[in-house]
């Protein structure tokens, strides 16, 4: 594979700490080994997931965001390797794959300034060649059978996501969102704010359920948007559920997945909905962390869950001690994913 840096098996343990009398994530995770081509590897192997991260801010960057986002795959991986290994969830169910090669848009990136036009111009260009990337991945992994689980990165993946599904299956797909913006802004070029709209412009994306937006970060032009096309897209917001409790968060679980469910469906977790995790767009209100395992959980368990993304988590922008704890976060909701599908 092109563009793509493997994950080996000396890597892997280099990041897990190993205990006497304990099986740790990481000395049971697969990867691929080095004179195996990384596809007949994957196809032949028992493992139902395949996960892969993205380290990239570039999307974030084109959106205005504060950059970060790059380190939380790697960050990820760490927690992920050191998750005990039991009867709940198994390491060698999934196979750490790598990472894409984004070096070169990360060093293009860095010489450029979100706020000039022609600058801004090249960031776009940029994120388009990393959405190319993503989507020729996932449309692989897709195609062998598998569910990816990609560690993002910015939301501007999204797009190469559902793209790479839809490819992958051969018709439109759905999606279903966590997050406290709708990332449905116009199509100026792409960015994070925007792949949910070229996803759906270009064919790719049938039915979008947002759950959790936050009132407050959805612009009028936006609503307007979504009130013209309700058979596309659906939402509800975190004000309505958790402050002024016209929805319940259970029955809205339901209410989205009847939304989404009869296509293949990527599910994406922004993890700028939830109080206190570093990204880009930090809040301190949203739904906590236990909310949103429940929302993987109750997706990921229906059969036509095709692939978790989680993204905009920024452990770069956590100067304290305890910037360990996206990465662990990361490592909870992969493994909630895992269980949803096989407990
Ligand atoms: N993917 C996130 N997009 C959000 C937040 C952007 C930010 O503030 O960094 C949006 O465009 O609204």
């Amino acid at each position: 594979m092109d563009n793509f840096i493997q994950f080996s098996v000396s890597d892997l343990a280099a990041i897990t700490n190993h205990r006497s009398g304990e099986v740790k994530f990481g000395e049971r995770i697969i990867t691929i080994p080095n004179d195996t081509p990384a596809l007949d590897f994957i196809s032949k192997s028992d493992a139902p997931f395949v996960l892969f991260g993205i380290p990239e801010d570039v999307g974030v960057k084109a959106n205005f965001g504060r950059v970060g986002t790059a380190s939380a795959y790697f960050s990820a991986i760490k927690s992920l390797a050191n998750i005990q290994h039991n009867k709940f969830c198994k390491g060698s169910k999934i196979i750490l794959l790598g990472h894409l090669d984004v070096e070169k848009q990360m060093k293009k990136a860095s010489l450029l300034m979100a706020n000039d036009k022609e600058d801004r111009k090249e960031l776009f260009k940029l994120v388009e060649q990393i959405d190319k990337e993503v989507s020729h991945l996932v449309c692989a992994i897709v195609k062998l059978g598998k569910i990816p689980i990609i560690i993002g990165g910015g939301h501007n993946n999204a797009y190469g996501n559902i793209k790479g599904l839809a490819l992958g299956k051969g018709k439109m797909v759905n999606a279903v969102n966590f997050d406290a913006h709708t990332d449905f802004r116009i199509m100026e070029g792409r960015h994070s704010g925007n792949g949910f709209t070229y996803a759906f412009e270009e064919h790719f994306l049938k039915k979008y359920f947002v759950f959790g937006l936050h009132e407050g970060f959805v612009s009028k032009s936006v609503f307007n948007t979504i009130k013209s096309i309700p058979e596309t897209i659906n939402y509800n917001t975190y004000e309505e559920i958790e402050v002024r409790k016209e929805k319940d968060f259970d029955t809205e679980l339901n209410v989205a997945l009847d939304y989404i469910k009869n296509e293949p469906f990527g599910i994406e977790l922004d993890l700028d909905a939830i109080p206190g995790v570093y990204s880009s767009a930090m809040t301190n209100s949203g739904f906590g962390v236990d909310k949103a395992r429940q929302f993987v959980h109750h997706f990921g368990k229906h059969k036509n869950a095709s692939y978790l993304h989680i993204c905009e988590g920024a452990p770069d922008l956590d100067h304290s001690n305890n910037n360990h704890l996206t990465g662990k976060l990361i490592a909870y909701l992969i493994t909630d994913f895992m269980k949803s599908k096989t407990l």
